[in-house]
């Protein structure tokens, strides 16, 4: 028998969304929270708990929820059992904890519904998301963000103020959850942000990624959903930037974009070296961009990419986890941007589905790249020539973004942002001379 933080230590490794692979964790549990719950043999909790170990010390949401016994079904979720005898399973798996969930993130709401079950999401994520059925239908979503930072969470802040201004292009809001913890780095000692949130469920959304992949696996015309796809964002860009602040570009701006690049440049070489051939021929594209024309700074998705666009029936696209890249601190995602930067993530994204899909059809992906810009450009109405430098810039910072992370967590995968360079490099060298 251990502690409930041993055993958590134990079990947090395994776990999809625990950033600390490759070491063994060293943690405290910074708060532990009760959270009322209706069901008599469950006791629910929220602890914060940091890990001191690797480069960055990370601090995780864990919601628990202890029981006297445990049944052979519940054995999937069961973190352990502590040194009191009690059984400790992982929150969003028992049916305690997402509805004392609910209670807190929308109380009018769960006073007035039945939960007739809750279940967590399938699949690669990197927070956990659990489905709540409402009289035996799937109707809300909520998201409860495993990583902490502090400050609000763009996926909440912007999702909800686009969904208040009445935008269909993001799900219903439905509710969002606060928490604090001490931090001796901040001026009172305390930090605070998002630990969840909930929101309407798509039923029958799939995710663009999916829906690409099979199109280009079959040499299928996607150029209308992509199209549409560019007006989408481009009404989303322009929701952002009425219910949001905006700035203008100020040299110092331009001076941070510049910095962020060339840093990003130099920690993708020393991760990739077969960067190093191409990091004169980058830089320069950089420098044009730097020195070339910005339009006004707004909130973006910012870290847009085929598999955030939910394709709904009847409904058409529309977007989702606005979290920022995940690679990026928050403060740098917390702030007005340039809308290019999701422009070039998704033309991004174009290039990957053909780079995953048998015989790397570029043909295809040409092809919805200029049905995407199409129609972002038709509903944004922005002069493309006057931008294409800082497109061209933010193209390849993206490309330099995904050869990191993929070195990371999916080298097979690492040839395609690799590819893509490339092909960017050249086709901007024939630009130039044509
Ligand atoms: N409102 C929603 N309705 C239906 N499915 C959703 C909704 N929001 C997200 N999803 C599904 O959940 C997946 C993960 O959501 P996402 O916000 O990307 O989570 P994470 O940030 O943890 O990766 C999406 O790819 C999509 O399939
Ligand atoms: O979805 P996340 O917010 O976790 O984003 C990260 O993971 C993505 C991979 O799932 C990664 O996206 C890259 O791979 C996608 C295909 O799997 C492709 O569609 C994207 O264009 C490509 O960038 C994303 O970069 C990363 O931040």
């Amino acid at each position: 028998m251990s502690t409930t933080l041993e055993c958590i230590a134990q079990w947090i490794t395994r776990q999809r969304w625990y950033a600390g692979k490759g070491h063994e964790p060293r943690l405290r549990i910074l708060s532990h929270e009760s959270v009322p719950s209706d069901d008599p043999d469950a006791r629910v909790s929220v602890l914060l708990v940091m890990d001191d170990e690797g480069n960055i010390p990370t601090l995780y949401q864990v919601p628990i929820v202890e029981r006297s016994s445990v049944q052979p079904a519940q054995h999937a979720y069961l973190i352990g059992q502590n040194d009191e005898g009690d059984y400790i399973f992982d929150g969003p798996h028992d049916e305690a904890y997402p509805r004392a969930l609910l209670a807190l993130l929308a109380p009018d709401l769960a006073r007035e519904v039945t939960v007739t079950r809750s279940t967590v999401l399938s699949g690669e994520q990197s927070n956990t998301s659990i489905i709540f059925e409402i009289d035996g239908t799937p109707s809300i979503i909520c998201k409860v963000f495993r990583a902490l930072h502090h400050g609000d969470n763009p996926d909440v802040t912007l999702q909800a103020a686009l969904s208040a201004a009445g935008s269909t292009a993001v799900p219903r809001f439905v509710g969002e959850m606060h928490g604090e913890w001490d931090d001796v780095g901040r001026p009172n000692g305390r930090a605070s942000g998002h630990l969840a949130f909930a929101q309407e469920f798509l039923a029958g959304a799939e995710d663009g990624w999916k829906v690409a992949l099979r199109f280009a696996a079959e040499g299928s015309d996607f150029t209308e959903l992509a199209r549409s796809l560019g007006e989408q964002t481009a009404r989303v860009h322009s929701g952002l930037a009425s219910v949001m602040p905006t700035t203008e570009a100020t040299d110092d701006a331009i001076a941070g974009f510049g910095v962020s690049w060339a840093r990003r440049l130099r920690l993708a070489i020393q991760e990739v070296p077969a960067l190093l051939d191409s990091r004169d021929d980058i830089a320069a594209v950089y420098e044009t961009a730097r020195t070339g024309t910005w339009p006004l700074l707004q909130r973006i998705h910012g870290d847009f990419h085929l598999g955030q666009a939910l394709l709904v029936p009847e409904r058409g696209w529309v977007l989702v986890d606005f979290e920022g890249e995940p690679l990026r601190p928050m403060n740098e995602r917390d702030r007005p941007d340039v809308a290019l930067r999701d422009v070039a993530g998704m033309l991004r994204s174009f290039d990957y589905a053909a780079g995953a899909t048998p015989g790397n059809p570029t043909e295809w992906a040409e092809a919805c790249r200029e049905a995407f810009t199409a129609g972002y450009l038709a509903e944004s109405g922005v002069d493309i020539e006057t931008f294409r430098p800082l497109l061209d810039a933010f193209e390849l910072d993206k490309a330099v973004y995904e050869a990191i992370y993929e070195a990371r967590n999916r080298p097979d995968w690492l040839a395609i942002p690799l590819r893509g360079i490339e092909h960017l490099l050249a086709a901007r060298t024939a630009r130039l001379g044509a």
